[in-house]
């Protein structure tokens, strides 16, 4: 046992812990969605976790990045043989499915940055289960599964991320050899970035430009070996490699790619949506244009539970350090408080909390109402897609995005320690400020959503009925709302605020085209404020989410618990109210006095969370294992963890380094 693990918990942390009033475990059970998924996830981490194979024997940030990539690749092949041979066997986890959110809680004990293996199991598998028909994915899915083939999927190109009708890389047919030739034409068509592809993989999803009979179908999946089984060389026809260092994702071998007029079978074009026949027709199967992006949807619906566990994550820590940090002596008879104590820190923290509870709840329900898509849309019906994809559309880009800004501050809130590597928070800084961009760039994911609301509106304006999720938009039309400062009254005027927004956006796009715009151009002159609109549009989805999900679960809960959920989805409203004071002075009817009346009360908030604080975030009940932190170890011991990583470091492993003798002394001598 080492010195650390002998050592007892902080006394302040030991005080923290029993002053909290409500029972944590309750807690924990409500955000696992029941008692048998935390009994169930702790089984599984047990495995995982127990054993110490997920450490590392020496730590990675001292590592090479070609050491830290192989790294990588040893822990991603026992963690998948963890996946396959030993949770297998535990009662119910078919029904979590390939992607649970347990199977990817666990994976980060194992890795600080990310697994080469996550575009496998992230997106090579679910395109295969989502684009193939039953005889290919009766193919291509065992073999996947079972990890005796690793891909990835490679859409983004070097010129082409955002725009996917505009990717060059082409699918030519050719009814001769019943093949596709896959070419690059250019540097810019060469694939960039997927994940696994530089090293790891040897299958690749391309999404292609499909070309047959001399006509363009536009852009297409198909499956494509990169790589010998065997030998695991590049095929000839293929030209792969990694990118090179990035901020973030670092274990992740992202790649680039290039074809030299490549041959594929026929047969490896994902033909679920669309079919290329033998002699080269071209059949469209699905009923609605977009299904071919249904990989990209299914990812951002995950994204918004990754936002809400990373940011678990970062408040976790931030708040147990706060809890052990003191400084500064405001009452001079007095000794130094605990940071945490001071109102400053409760602002920069409690919201994150509370954003983590808001992200997932609002996650669990978009996964319902995700489910209940594919069941209408395996029925034939597509309806509700285009509703869901301005949902998730948003919902991805605000989620990420209010989670890369919440763990900076969770950074600040840590102060100098907080820019160590070893405090865990930059790593996760750097993971989820990328998925505000992958998978559809923030910006260009508000549009998407603003086009669906600008489409919503001229039916509210057409008394036309309206889908739920955009229903509010009739408040656009009537009088200013009222302010009433209860949880609904906010909820209400933050949907006259969207609708305010979406209805001004509306009417300027209106005057620019009579003063002689086109209509593409009315648009983008007027993007800045339809992002606006997208994102309160998105804020008063995710609150009314939160509150009604928090009505629900506490439905029959004990009445502390039930107290600190509603504190917490009360305080997001105060928060995001006290943000958004010019807008609600616009669309609702608040006056100055309302506005000093939030204001104390969400500073009364802040006092009324803080003694329960440390309780809440160990509700989420993070093993240190996927912390990796020495400032939110559960012992609170932070100073004798950051001495520790300290003097691990290879920079201390002997008294005089060489640069010395090299460079330092013959300048100082010289210098004589
Ligand atoms: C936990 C797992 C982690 C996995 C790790 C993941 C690592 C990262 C992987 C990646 O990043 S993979 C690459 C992802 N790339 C993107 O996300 C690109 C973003 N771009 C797009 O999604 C689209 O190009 C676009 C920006 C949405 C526009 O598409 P397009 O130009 O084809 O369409 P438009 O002409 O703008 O719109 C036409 C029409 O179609 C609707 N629509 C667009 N997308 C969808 C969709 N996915 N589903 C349903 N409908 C869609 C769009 O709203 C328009 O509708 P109308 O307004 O005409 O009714
Ligand atoms: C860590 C990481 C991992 C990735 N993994 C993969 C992967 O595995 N597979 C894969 O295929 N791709 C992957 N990507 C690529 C990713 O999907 C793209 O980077 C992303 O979709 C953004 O596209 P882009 O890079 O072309 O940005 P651009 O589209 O060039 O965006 C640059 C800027 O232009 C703005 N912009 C672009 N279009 C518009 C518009 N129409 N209106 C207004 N503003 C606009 C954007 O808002 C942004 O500010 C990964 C990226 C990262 C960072």
């Amino acid at each position: 046992m080492s010195q650390l693990e002998k050592m007892e918990v902080n006394p302040d942390l030991a005080m923290e812990r029993a002053k909290c009033n409500f029972n944590i475990m309750e807690l924990t059970h409500i955000l696992d969605g029941g008692e048998e998924n935390t009994v169930r996830r702790k089984k599984i981490e047990d495995i995982a976790l127990n054993s110490g194979a997920s450490k590392d024997a020496f730590p990675e940030e001292h590592m090479s990045p070609k050491e830290k990539y192989e790294n990588a690749v040893r822990k991603s092949c026992i963690f998948a043989d963890l996946v396959k041979n030993d949770f297998a066997h535990l009662t119910g986890l078919e029904t979590f499915g390939i992607n649970s959110n347990v199977i990817r809680r666990t994976a980060d004990a194992f890795f600080k940055e990310v697994s080469p293996f996550l575009l496998h199991m992230g997106m090579f598998v679910p395109t295969i289960m989502g684009q193939c028909t039953s005889d290919q994915m009766s193919y291509w899915l065992p073999r996947a599964m079972a990890m005796q083939i690793i891909g990835t999927y490679a859409q983004t190109e070097l010129g082409h991320g955002t725009f996917i009708r505009g990717l060059e890389t082409t699918a030519t047919y050719d009814p001769e050899t019943e093949e596709f030739v896959l070419h690059s034409p250019t540097l810019s068509s060469y694939k960039w970035w997927a994940g696994g592809l530089g090293n790891t993989a040897n299958y690749c999803i391309v999404v292609a430009q499909l070309y047959t009979k001399g006509e363009c179908h536009g852009t297409h999946p198909f499956i494509v070996q990169i790589r010998d089984e065997d030998t695991h060389m590049p095929l000839p026809g293929i030209t792969v490699g990694e990118i090179g260092p990035k901020m973030g994702f670092n274990t992740a071998d992202n790649g680039f790619l290039g074809f030299d007029h490549y041959r594929i079978p026929r047969d490896h074009m994902m033909m679920k949506n669309a079919q290329v026949l033998k002699d080269g027709t071209y059949v469209k199967v699905a009923r609605h244009g977009k299904l071919t992006y249904g990989t990209m949807v299914f990812v951002r619906v995950m994204l918004v539970s990754e936002a809400a566990f990373n940011l678990a994550k970062a408040c976790t820590i931030a708040v147990r350090y706060s809890a052990i940090r003191r400084q500064s002596k405001p009452k001079p008879d007095e000794g130094e408080p605990q940071i945490l104590d001071y109102a400053t820190q409760q602002h920069k923290l409690f919201i994150t909390i509370a954003t983590a509870h808001a992200l997932q709840l609002s996650s669990s329900w978009l996964w319902r109402s995700f489910s209940a898509v594919l069941t209408e849309m395996k029925e034939g019906n597509t309806d509700k897609l285009p509703e869901f994809h301005a949902l998730s559309s948003c919902l991805k880009a605000v989620s990420t995005s209010d989670a890369a800004y919440l763990i900076e501050q969770c950074r600040h809130a840590c102060g100098g320690h907080g820019y160590m590597i070893s405090s865990g928070i930059p790593h996760l800084y750097n993971f989820v400020s990328a998925t505000r961009t992958y998978e559809g760039d923030y910006t260009v994911l508000l549009l998407q959503t603003a086009r669906f609301l600008v489409k919503a509106y001229e039916q509210a304006e057409a008394k036309q009925p309206l889908t739920p999720t955009v229903s509010y938009l009739k408040l656009a039309f009537t009088r200013k709302e009222p302010w009433d400062s209860s949880p609904a009254g906010i909820v209400r005027s933050f949907q006259a605020l969207a609708a305010g927004k979406v209805s001004t956006c509306v009417k300027n796009m209106r005057k620019r085209m009579r003063s002689g715009l086109s209509e593409v151009e009315a648009w983008e002159t007027s993007t800045i404020q339809l992002v606006s609109a997208a994102e309160a549009h998105c804020r008063a989805v995710i609150s009314d989410a939160y509150k009604s999900e928090t009505e629900r679960l506490t439905a029959n809960s004990s009445p502390n618990v039930k107290i600190v959920m509603e504190q917490l989805s009360t305080l997001y409203l105060y928060y995001w109210a006290l943000e958004r004071i010019g807008d609600l002075l616009l669309y609702t009817s608040i006056s100055e006095k309302d506005i000093v009346e939030l204001q104390t009360a969400y500073e009364e908030l802040l006092q009324k969370i803080r003694p329960n604080a440390v309780g809440i975030v160990e509700a989420f009940d993070l093993r240190d294992e996927l912390l990796h932190s020495t400032l939110g170890s559960y012992d609170g011991r932070a100073y004798e963890r950051l001495m520790d990583e300290a003097l691990r470091s290879p920079m201390n492993k002997e008294p005089i380094n060489q640069s010395y003798y090299k460079y330092l002394r013959p300048m100082m001598k010289a210098n004589l």
